[in-house]
């Protein structure tokens, strides 16, 4: 049977505004639109026809979250290029935490809280209802919460989480980091854009945007939430795809196929109660240099830093507290040191190429550019996402890399030849 995709008329019309002059196909018209800074695809799928199963509204609902995905990435990206950061007014690193109603966001929350590794860690709260239940159950756990409550902070209540972000930034300025967990109806883009948005400019830096998905209930979302969902899901710079521990081994495969189809690049990160390393989820703190522990990957089996299932291995000896090393054997680190300065021309490809399999990576990286003139700069990626920021007020004697990624999937000895290959000789030659 032929391939078929039906857009609805107000997909139609969603589409054209966001693509401006370039115009939807019609029903029945698959293929590809594009438009300057944008591009949205009309998926293929073999056997549907319009209206059987919901398949088709699905596909349409795709194409949406895809055009409105790259179009706020953009945004996002172009402001973040404009980014210098100095080192004693340094923003905040946020990490906002989206997903599902009931995916285990305060679930994940609290795994955070009970190993903050030493990071002071500010979270707000928000919460649809009018009682802000996930509030009380995160303060068990932490003092410095704040709650946003009746309303969503994606869109009724942005300019609260505003306020409440600077509120809490001016009465804690030893906070080491915030972190939102959104309302389980909140999408992520318009999240990120209050995140960078003017007026919290040189405050907080958006870290990290973490969608949790039900990997139990997600397959059977209903047409409307299921574009909420995947708008979440596309917004994200990494999946974190929880209760595998409800799944099959088979659905879960299916169930990342079908996510890596609306976002082919995004990493997925299986886990059980939120159980992911936090290095995964935080980078390193404020002023933070990465430990550099050398060496391959390490598998920490029975080993889980959370209040649900707190079993370490009997070799183990751990504080509960790892710098650089992953927690369960889905994980590993990498590190890298070098005393030599990097060349900036050849260093910003190279880390566009490290990507294979990577969920996380942080540095401090001394940087010779063409003029000779030697800067240090913090790199941080999470996901396929990364930023470089320069460190104008501190001289960095060496640089040093690390990297997380799934075991098997990330190429570690390459990874560090790729740096290697950026080393200058000291005295300039
Ligand atoms: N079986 C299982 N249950 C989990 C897992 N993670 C969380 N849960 C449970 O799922 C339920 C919802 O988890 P929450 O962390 O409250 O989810 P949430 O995303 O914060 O929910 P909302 O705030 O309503 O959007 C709780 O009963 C959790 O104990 C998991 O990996 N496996």
């Amino acid at each position: 049977m032929a391939d078929l995709v039906l857009l609805g008329i107000e997909h139609r019309e969603v589409l054209k505004q966001r693509l401006g002059q370039a115009t939807p196909p019609r029903s029945h018209e698959p293929g590809r639109v594009t438009a300057p800074g944008t591009r949205a695809e009309i998926f293929h799928r073999s056997g549907n026809s319009p209206g059987s199963d919901g398949t088709l509204h699905r596909l349409c609902i795709q194409i949406i979250c895809k055009a409105r995905a790259e179009l706020h990435c953009n945004f996002a990206l172009r402001k973040r290029k404009a980014e210098v950061v100095s080192a004693d007014r340094h923003p905040l690193p946020a990490t906002v935490l989206t997903g599902f109603l009931g995916a285990g966001k305060t679930t994940l929350v609290r795994e955070i809280l009970a190993n903050p590794r030493g990071q002071r860690i500010g979270v707000l709260v928000n919460d649809f209802g009018e009682i802000n239940i996930d509030a009380a159950l995160i303060v068990e756990g932490s003092a410095n919460s704040v709650t946003l409550s009746n309303g969503c902070v994606c869109c009724t209540i942005q300019s609260e989480l505003v306020t409440a972000v600077r509120e809490l930034i001016a009465s804690r300025p030893d906070l080491d980091r915030i972190v939102v967990e959104a309302s389980g109806v909140s999408r992520s883009l318009p999240l990120a854009d209050t995140m960078i948005s003017e007026e919290l400019e040189g405050l907080v830096t958006l870290d990290g945007i973490f969608c949790i998905v039900d990997a139990a209930a997600f397959p059977e979302l209903d047409y409307a939430t299921t574009e909420l969902a995947i708008d979440q899901i596309v917004g994200a710079d990494l999946l974190i795809l929880n209760k595998v521990d409800l799944v099959s081994e088979n659905e879960q495969e299916r169930l990342r196929t079908q996510l890596s189809g609306l976002t082919p690049h995004l990493r997925i990160v299986p886990c059980r109660h939120g159980d992911v390393p936090i290095e995964v989820l935080l980078g390193p703190a404020r002023g933070e240099r990465p430990a550099t522990e050398s060496g391959g990957g390490h598998d920490h089996r029975s080993h889980s830093h959370g209040s649900h299932d707190h079993v370490h291995g009997p070799d183990c000896g751990c504080d509960g507290a790892h710098p650089t090393e992953s927690h369960t054997k889905d994980f590993s680190s990498w590190s890298w040191r070098s005393d030599d300065p990097l060349d900036e021309k050849l260093l910003r490809p190279a880390l566009k190429r490290i990507g294979g399999g990577l969920l996380r990576a942080k540095g401090v990286l001394r940087v010779r550019g063409e003029s000779g003139e030697e800067r240090s700069f913090e790199f941080q990626q999470v996901g396929k996402r990364a930023q470089m920021t320069a460190i104008e007020a501190v001289e960095m004697a060496e640089s040093a890399f690390v990297a997380i990624g799934l075991s098997g999937q990330m190429d570690g000895a390459a990874f560090k030849a790729a740096l290697d290959a950026c080393r200058l000789e000291k005295s300039g030659n």
